[in-house]
């Protein structure tokens, strides 16, 4: 594997899954795999889980990595071409992204959605930027339109809490103070519609995501309706993505909070999130703290996931 960006790219999921439960069973056994090879995670954005599982992985591979906050300590970087540079911005990307291709093997980039331009943000053109000029594999950790590693990881979660083949997962929109991407929702329905489970996605009006990555769930604007049975609650916010309100916050309505109540509908599921989370606005205390409540093992599994990825980056370059 080259590039990982979506779920595409890692072939055949089954495979992809069966490999990261390997490594699950033992994830020092490829220690020679990274040997002199040199890992950069590169962030232009916040991250915990991120950072630290990817880097995690990176070490149980034998990998070297080093890590750039863009934003804290490089130059702050131009992305536009043919933009005269008078401004405030030192160094443009076509020069930063070779450069920093010199100095390692294998990137991994955190550029969020940035609602300037809905085309740009669409287009991936910071991803896009790395890929074509760093002369190295690239792989997203949470770009514009998806984040991979976070959906690969949530994918192995259910695979290893789920009760039936096809459990039923439900993706519910909660509010939140902040206009966030919609990058986590669109790569977990990306991910969930490469599987047979049944796969339910439910928000309020004006939040519908980009078709493309909707494809074939079923979208229902009753919350407690879409929660009836369910076997997994994956909560997430986003903002808006549809025109004219990309970007933006169109309701703070606490009704779509996760709570005991609405948890009591489902089929004694399991709740999920990616972290971080806004207890008491996405999710209630009583339920992140709740016997049912995953969340802790989702995130580590983002150590297996990334370190799944490297490994199959890795052998592309052997
Ligand atoms: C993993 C989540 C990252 C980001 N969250 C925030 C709070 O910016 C988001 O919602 O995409
Ligand atoms: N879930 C996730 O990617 O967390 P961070 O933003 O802390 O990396």
């Amino acid at each position: 594997m080259r590039n990982f960006t979506c779920v595409q790219d890692l072939g055949n999921l089954k495979q992809a899954l069966a490999e990261a439960f390997e490594i699950k069973k033992d994830r020092y056994q490829f220690t020679e795999l990274g040997k002199n090879k040199t890992l950069l995670m590169i962030f232009f954005n916040s991250s915990l889980r991120t950072r630290l599982s990817t880097q995690k992985a990176a070490m149980n591979l034998g990998m070297n990595t080093m890590v750039l906050d863009v934003n804290q300590g490089a130059w702050k970087l131009e992305t536009e071409r043919g933009v005269i540079m008078d401004g405030d911005k030192p160094e443009h990307l076509l020069e930063a992204v070779p450069v920093m291709g010199c100095y390692c093997d294998v990137i991994g980039v955190r550029s969020f959605a940035r609602f300037e331009s809905k085309e740009d943000d669409y287009n991936e053109k910071i991803l896009n930027q790395f890929i074509q000029y760093s002369g190295r594999p690239v792989f997203s950790m949470e770009a514009a339109t998806r984040h991979p590693l976070q959906s690969f990881a949530d994918l192995i979660t259910i695979e290893e809490y789920k009760k039936t083949d096809r459990p039923k997962v439900v993706m519910t929109w909660a509010p939140h103070p902040k206009s966030l991407p919609q990058a986590v929702p669109n790569s977990f329905a990306e991910w969930m519609n490469a599987t047979d489970y049944e796969f339910v996605i439910t928000h309020p009006e004006g939040y519908e995501l980009d078709p493309e990555f909707v494809a074939g769930a079923r979208v229902e604007y009753d919350q407690k309706k879409a929660f009836e049975g369910a076997d997994f609650i994956y909560a997430k916010n986003w903002s808006a993505y549809a025109d004219p309100n990309y970007g933006k916050v169109l309701n703070m309505d606490r009704n779509w909070t996760v709570d005991s109540e609405k948890m009591a509908l489902t089929n004694n599921a399991y709740f999920m999130h990616c972290l971080p989370v806004r207890r008491n606005m996405i999710v209630t205390d009583d339920v992140i703290e709740s016997p049912q409540s995953i969340v802790i093992p989702e995130a580590a599994n983002r150590e297996i996931s990334a370190q799944t990825v490297l490994k199959k980056i890795l052998m592309g370059l052997q």
